[in-house]
């Protein structure tokens, strides 16, 4: 039975290759997930109760039409709930089905940008899952620990309470219930989040999370380096964004007052780190669509990642 002691574990499912023969729970939020309160709810063994929802979903969901009611439930090859899996009519676009986006790449390839506009264009969750990663290392940082020891680093991952909001307009995240919004992208944690990320116990953990919210979520755009590999393989739509190194180096200095030199080195470390790591590394989806933003605006990223959702939602 779980108990509060070891409050992340198995929040949203087993980490990956531990099978117990439940399946992940299907939460009725749509906005804040709390990731780690267990509470006494707990049902039967290693199966959670709902993880806590902090804030009420932002719309209620729609109860479809009675002739579109009629679903079936379907389980994704990873074991991940999907949802409602909607009756197709031909010429008839389906608004219950659910949809999930996901969009790869290397640093400062425009990720984040793209992500969060496709998402409130399509009134759609938004989970940004390097926030996590660079969560998880602002806590291992704060409690000074050894970037070094793994098991150390696993034993923050699974005690500290990770707060991540999926509001495209407004997505912030908490560590033990402080906003850890800014903190989360200084450099300290720039530097220190790819040895946190390559920590395999670290990143089951927070791959059964983010397969929780996805399931929770009629439409979600995901963004990082393994949700097309990893965390989603079944995602409708895989984008794959690049850009060249000098083009995403001078994207970033342009950001901050940081040189155009030490921003390249700084992606350049970042990616071979993300890219040659031993577990779930930087790596494209097969069947991922490549978009090399290089000479692209936003805008134009934005109407080309429409464009390829209306194909796969006709
Ligand atoms: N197509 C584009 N054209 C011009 N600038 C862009 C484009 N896409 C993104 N940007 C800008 O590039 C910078 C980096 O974008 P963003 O933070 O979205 O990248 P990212 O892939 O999420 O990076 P990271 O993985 O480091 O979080 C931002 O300043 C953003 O405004
Ligand atoms: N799916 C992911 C997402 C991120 N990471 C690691 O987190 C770092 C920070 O990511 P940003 O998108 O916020 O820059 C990134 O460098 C990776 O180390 C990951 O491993 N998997």
């Amino acid at each position: 039975m779980i108990t509060g002691s070891s409050p992340n574990r198995w929040v949203s499912g087993p980490p990956a290759g531990r099978r117990t023969g439940w399946s992940p729970v299907r939460v009725p939020c749509g906005h804040t997930w709390t990731c780690g309160t267990l509470t006494d709810r707990t049902v039967g063994e290693g199966r959670p109760s709902a993880p806590c929802v902090s804030e009420p979903a932002r719309r209620p969901r729609r109860r479809p039409p009675v002739a579109r009611r009629h679903r079936r439930v379907g389980y994704c090859r990873t074991g991940v709930f999907r949802g409602f899996i909607g009756v197709r009519r031909t010429g008839v676009r389906d608004e219950s089905r659910q949809l999930v986006v996901a969009v790869d790449g290397p640093s400062g390839s425009g990720k984040s940008t793209i992500s969060r506009r496709v998402a409130q264009a399509l009134d759609a969750r938004y989970l940004d899952t390097g926030a996590m990663y660079r969560a998880v290392t602002f806590a291992v940082l704060r409690d000074g620990v050894d970037l070094r020891d793994a098991d150390k680093i696993t034993a923050v991952a699974e005690g500290l309470r990770l707060g991540i909001g999926t509001d495209p307009l407004d997505p912030h995240i908490s560590v033990d219930g402080i906003a850890a919004d800014r903190e989360i992208r200084g450099p300290e944690v720039t530097r220190a989040v790819s040895a946190v990320s390559a920590v395999p116990a670290v990143r089951a953990l927070l791959v059964a999370q983010q397969r929780a919210i996805i399931a929770a979520s009629v439409r979600i755009v995901v963004e990082g380096r393994d949700i097309g590999t990893v965390v989603a393989p079944d995602a409708d739509l895989k984008v794959y964004l690049t850009a060249s190194a000098d083009e995403r180096a001078r994207r970033r200095s342009s950001e901050n007052a940081a040189s155009h030199a030490a921003t390249a080195a700084d992606l350049a470390r970042r990616d071979r780190l993300d890219s040659t790591r031993a577990a779930d590394p930087l790596r494209r989806a097969d069947d991922a669509v490549v978009l090399d933003t290089t000479a692209l605006g936003i805008d134009e990223v934005v109407e080309r990642l429409q464009r390829m959702l209306e194909k796969v939602t006709a």
